[in-house]
């Protein structure tokens, strides 16, 4: 092989890619998110991390023809319990899927160990399943930060101890998304930024800013390390008037927005989307 060849293999650009349901988002990702590696995405509470993580275990099971990976998905969460009344309203959008919740595996974390534990156990299962109709082509992890929220104390020994259980299981994760083709989706929250030197920049920004708040990535720079793109969601409420029998009427409405924090394969980019009751779409700018 050809150092270029090795190269075009690894590249994102190359990989496959799980189209999210929609032309708009698919074109922001450069085809959806790729296969063989980490992605990644931030956002404060509501900005629709979740939303977009249901959307993507219906779209994954859609054929390679359409942009799916022909696959079954495991959808793995640590903190609400997992919405099937949400995914089951999504997946009217789906029409030509056969029991697409029938092929989504769901499985509670109790902890970043745990996690651990269950990616461990998951070879077995995702080797069993290599090949088949039931394959599993995509991991869903909801949320990594509320995992390593309330387990580890802010000391160099705890920290260190943290750092290694975060290559650990990025490790595992990348290890089984190379050799099994999946994609793996892991969701992050944020923290503020207290003041300018508190920014450290990693990819395209210091620190983002949702609802008027100036955030990063919880979690910092050595798990940064671990995932290979990293997108971040961000929300702005706005008032709105309209006119109601000649009166001056106003309500707020939220703007969602995606942008590409990081990414080897894409440039600095961003657009707005919207959550509604059937689907998760972006707006063309
Ligand atoms: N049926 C629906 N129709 C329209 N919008 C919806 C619907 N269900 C949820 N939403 C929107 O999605 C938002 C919640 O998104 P989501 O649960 O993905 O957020 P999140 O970023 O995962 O937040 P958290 O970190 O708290 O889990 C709600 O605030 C709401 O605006």
């Amino acid at each position: 092989m050809k150092p270029e060849d090795l190269l075009q293999r690894l590249s994102p650009t190359h990989t496959q890619k799980c189209t999210v349901g929609c032309l708009v988002l698919d074109r922001l990702l450069g085809g959806g998110i790729p296969c063989n590696s980490i992605t990644e995405l931030v956002a404060e509470s509501g900005c629709g991390k979740t939303q977009i993580s249901l959307q993507l275990l219906l779209s994954a099971q859609l054929p390679t023809s359409l942009g799916g990976l022909s696959g079954s998905s495991i959808y793995l969460y640590s903190e609400s319990p997992f919405p099937v009344r949400r995914l089951h309203q999504l997946s009217s959008s789906f029409p030509t899927l056969h029991n697409p919740l029938g092929k989504i595996l769901t499985h509670p974390l109790h902890s970043a160990h745990h996690l651990f534990d269950v990616l461990s156990q998951l070879d077995s299962l995702l080797s069993s399943r290599l090949d088949s109709p039931s394959q599993i082509k995509l991991i869903v992890i909801d949320s990594i930060a509320a995992l390593f929220r309330f387990e580890f104390e802010n000391n160099p020994r705890d920290l260190k101890q943290r750092s290694g259980l975060f290559f650990r299981i990025s490790s595992k994760l990348k290890e089984q998304a190379r050799r099994f083709g999946l994609a793996v989706v892991v969701i992050n929250q944020v923290v503020d930024v207290m003041n300018d030197t508190d920014g450290l920049r990693i990819g395209n920004s210091t620190c983002w800013y949702t609802s008027e708040r100036k955030v990063c990535a919880a979690l910092g720079l050595s798990w940064a390390n671990c995932v290979n793109t990293r997108l971040f969601l961000s929300r702005q409420e706005e008032r709105v008037a309209r006119e109601v029998n000649g009166d001056d009427c106003f309500s707020t409405q939220t703007r969602r927005f995606i942008r590409v924090a990081f990414a080897p394969h894409l440039p600095d980019s961003y657009c707005e989307f919207v959550i509604s009751r059937e689907k998760i779409f972006g707006l063309e700018r």
